[in-house]
Parts: structure tokens; sequence; C-alpha cells
């Protein structure tokens, strides 16, 4: 067994056997609930740059497989889990998690009491923390100053948004994509629905966006403080009013602050497979997909065209907002899930709805 130690910046030191790659590593330490989808959850761009706890006991135990990928290079910075599974068994299992972490050098953590450390993170909120290297004698209080000294993760989003656009084609809708870190999941639930879509950086501009002539434009997820997301900010406020557009988690996250809302920091997050949220137009509850460490400030919607359309019922933050002038719904979960329940799907089938409305609108006017 090789010994590795989780120091936070509050000094508490976890000693723990270490697997995946064996080098060091840095990151907000942040839980997840989920009871499975940890392929899905660490190829999720939105988890750039933070170590994620697992707070399911055993982790890896159907391995990994080809087909669960939300990106192509996982931007997470390293696994807290309870148990490792050691022999996975799944039908379509191609490695074990193991070999997967080492593939891609992210380091892991097992045997350490994930049920402490995510009290901790609850009650402290976000919290420093390191992954020492396998086998290395560390000065823990030198790490915890470190620690201190490191800045939250702001904004990361150049990092994992596509370089150059690219389609992905079919014969429907032609949407535009602004990818602010994407899980492949809305681009596949777009194609399902036969969309031609475009792929775009986070940073095109918005003139550059419209002589695309798309039925629509689809907001996408991605990591770090949305307010830090200033050319996206700038790009939506463009677009409000002139297409219709469709946001997720960091999409909803950018509407908000382009359309005047402000956003804060979460104490923990919301980070899961069974969040439940509220539909306030049809009192509907459904069970969601969640990661995110941010929300919308529901008080600094007075004033602007903005209308809460779901809350969470765990803590009551906004989870659904409505343009109430323009054809625009945005939301805070993962109505793609992967992972995570499919009751939030037909959101997708709303946008379809909404962009051959709007079409008809158009002709109408013509
Ligand atoms: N999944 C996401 O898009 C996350 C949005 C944002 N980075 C947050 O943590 O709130």
């Amino acid at each position: 067994m090789k010994k590795r130690l989780l120091i936070l910046e509050d000094g508490t030191v976890f000693t723990g056997e270490a697997f995946g790659s064996e080098q060091a590593s840095q990151g907000e330490v942040v839980f997840t609930t989920g009871m499975t989808g940890y392929q899905e959850t660490l190829s999720d761009p939105s988890f750039y740059g933070q170590i994620v706890t697992f707070t399911y006991p055993l982790i890896g135990n159907y391995g990994i497989n080809r087909d669960d990928f939300e990106s192509i290079t996982p931007a997470v910075r390293g696994l807290v889990c309870r148990e490792l599974a050691q022999e996975p068994s799944n039908f379509r299992c191609d490695l074990s998690l193991n070999d997967y972490l080492v593939s891609q050098n992210i380091p892991g953590i097992q045997g350490i009491d994930t049920r402490k450390l995510t009290r901790i993170i609850r009650s402290k909120g976000a919290v420093r923390a390191m992954l020492t290297a396998a086998c290395e004698e560390v000065n823990v209080e030198e790490i915890v100053a470190t620690l201190k000294a490191t800045p939250l993760l702001r904004s990361h989003v150049a990092d994992v948004s596509t370089k150059a656009a690219y389609p992905s084609p079919g014969r429907g809708k032609r949407v535009v994509l602004l990818d602010f870190g994407m899980k492949h999941g809305i681009l596949r639930e777009l194609n399902k629905r036969d969309c031609d879509v475009l792929v775009v950086p986070y940073n095109t501009p918005a003139d550059q966006i419209l002589a695309w002539h798309p039925d629509g434009i689809m907001l996408s997820n991605g990591p770090g403080d949305p307010a830090d997301v200033t050319v996206g900010i700038e790009t939506i406020a463009n677009l409000i009013g002139k297409v219709p557009i469709f946001g997720i988690c960091l999409g909803h996250q950018l509407f908000a602050l382009a359309s005047g809302a402000k956003t804060f920091k979460l104490p923990f997050g919301h980070r899961g497979a069974n969040h439940p949220v509220k539909d306030l137009r049809t009192g509907r509850t459904e069970l969601t997909s969640q990661n995110h460490g941010y929300a919308v400030d529901e008080s600094s919607l007075e004033g602007t065209d903005l209308e809460v359309t779901h809350v969470a019922l765990n803590d009551g933050t906004v989870e659904g907002l409505r343009h109430t002038k323009h054809p625009v719904f945005t939301v805070q979960y993962h109505p793609e899930a992967s992972p995570g329940p499919e009751d939030s799907n037909h959101l997708f089938d709303e946008f379809i709805e909404l962009m051959e409305a709007h079409a008809k609108e158009g002709k109408q006017h013509a």
C-alpha cells in the first residue's frame, strides 16, 4: 500500500491509500452524492480544478466504459473515496477506474472517512486542499500555509472550451452551441432531435453567431465563477431578443448576469443525482442531476425582465429562469442528465418547440 495524505486548508489531515496517478495535486475539494455516474462526473469539464469526493462508499465497481465520457480530457484534479473497487464487473467495462486515472494523470485517495470530510465541507464551505504525492514525506504546516495563500478557483472556461468551431450536423433546427466547457450530453440531446449543431468557442462574438442564421442558441455548462466570464456575458446580452436561447448551469448563470441579475457562491454547492426541483408553473417536482457551486441571487432579479420558473426544494435557491419579453429559458440543473435521472429531458423538446414557434412568428411578420 502506498500512503498518501489529503491536507485541508484548516489543517485537517486524512491519511489514506494512493491510487491513480502518483503525483501531487491541489484544488478545491467538493463532494457529490451520486451513487453511480463516476465516469461522467470525472469527465465533466465543470469540475475543472476540483478534487471530487464521492459520498457513496464504493466507487469503480463497474469500471470505465467506452460510451459514458462527457469530454475527451478530464479536467478534475483528484478523486477521493471510501473504497475503490478492486475487481470491476460490467459487460461494458473497458478498464478499471484505477487504470483510467493512471492514464489521465489524476491522483486518487481511498480509505479515508469521507463522511467526516463531507461534514467539514458542509460546515466550512469551499475548502482548498492538497493531495500529496504517493509515499511523499511532507511538512503539513508549510502545505497549509501554501493552501491559504492560493486564491480559490476563478474561471477556466478558456481552458476547456473548444479552440475552433466544429459542426455536428443534422437536418433539423440550426443551433449554435456556445461552449463554456460543454458536457457531451448536451450535444447528444440536440443531435437526438436532429438539430444541425455548430459548436463554437466561448468567445465567439454575437454578430458572428447571428451570421450563421441559427434557429436557436444553446448556452452550455462550464467551470468556475460565472461573474468572471465577462466576454460570455457580453455576447449573451447581445443575443437576447434576437433568437431563442436555452441555457444550462453556467449558461443559466451567464444569462442571469447578462440580464442585470447577480450570482453568489453557495456555501457548499449542489452536486449529485437526486436534487428535487419544483417547476413553479406546473407544481411538478422533478429529480435532477446537479453540479454547481454558484447560484443566481433571487433578490437581484428585482427590476430585471427575469422570472423564476424553478426552485430547489432542498434550500430554496433559484433553479430556473425565463425572460418575460423574449424567448429565453434557462435551468441551473442538468436536463441532459449524464449522469442522473432523465425527468427533465423534456426541456430539450421545449427548446425545439420554442424555436419552431419563433420561426412561425417570424414568417407572420415577414
Ligand atoms: N455545471 C456547471 O455549469 C457549473 C457552473 C458553475 N461553474 C458553478 O459551479 O456554479
